[in-house]
């Protein structure tokens, strides 16, 4: 079948085309309008336990870099918040932009953020992350924007990682990291139901995405840029703009757990 892509000849507007569910009734990303939202009392905090040791590895898989976690027991898990029962840490990602102006999937009142971290979780109560990613409640993301400020240290080790994996299809051994060094000092967040944002777009998510950036620096942005999409021997193409735009939101509402 056609690679799906981020250019105009394979990227968003055409993922219809192989994967019709794109245009469902849960799609993501949102844009997020905070005065939209409603805040409910009953969401609990975000519980985030991960075990550093779960760290396996970090790959270019041609869309975007992931570092990938050992997910055959409950070492790294993310439970309370909108969630019931248990979800594994399967791996994180990024979606960044060309430029510092645009780059996250997710919007705020219109606001782009320069890129998005987002940790992908799968409920325990299914058998693998491959059966729960085809139920409603199978996965949750937690998403983090990037916001241009400081450089941030927590990002050195994987920018520093980014030269073994260029091209598509390399990875590189990528232990002992902790994802929590990722995330904000608030754990206030929004959450809805969607879907995954990459096809095959499937509607099994349950999106947790913090209302509080963290800061990269634009210099640590053209490190992301760096990256390619293609592999060794094809004629490169600068990993930029892997991200997807605001879906309708249609039928669903947005919840907030902080006033
Ligand atoms: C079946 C299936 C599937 C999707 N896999 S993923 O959840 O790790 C994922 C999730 C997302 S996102 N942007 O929806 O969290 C993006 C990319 C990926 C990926 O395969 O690399
Ligand atoms: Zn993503």
């Amino acid at each position: 079948s056609k690679a799906w892509g981020y250019a105009n000849h394979n990227g968003p507007e055409k993922w219809c085309e192989s994967f019709p569910v794109a245009n469902g009734p849960r799609q993501s990303p949102i844009d997020i309008q905070p005065s939209g939202a409603s805040y409910d009392d009953s969401l609990k905090a975000l519980k985030l336990q991960y075990d550093p040791s779960t760290s396996l590895d970090i790959l270019n898989n041609g869309h975007s870099f992931q570092v990938t976690f050992a997910d055959d027991d409950d070492s790294s898990t993310l439970t309370e918040g909108p969630i019931s029962g248990k979800y594994r840490l399967k791996q994180f990602h990024f979606h960044w932009g060309a430029s510092d102006d645009k780059g996250s999937e997710h919007t705020v009142e219109g606001k782009c953020y320069p890129a998005e971290l987002h940790l992908v979780h799968w409920n325990t109560a299914y058998p693998s992350f491959g059966e729960a990613a085809s139920k409603p409640d199978g996965l949750a993301v937690v998403g983090v924007f990037l916001e241009i400020g400081a450089e941030n240290p927590s990002l050195q080790k994987l920018l520093d990682a980014m030269d073994a994996i260029k091209c598509k299809g390399t990875q590189t051994s990528f232990t002992n990291f902790d994802p929590t060094v990722l995330l904000p000092k608030s754990l206030d967040y929004w959450t809805y139901l969607g879907s995954l944002t990459t096809p095959p777009l499937l509607e099994s998510v349950t999106w947790i995405v913090c209302k509080q950036s963290v800061s990269v620096s634009s210099e640590q942005m053209k490190k992301f840029r760096s990256l390619l999409f293609t592999a060794e021997h094809e004629e490169a193409c600068c990993m930029v703009n892997n991200y997807r735009p605001p879906q309708p939101l249609k039928d669903r509402e947005v919840r907030a757990s902080f006033k």
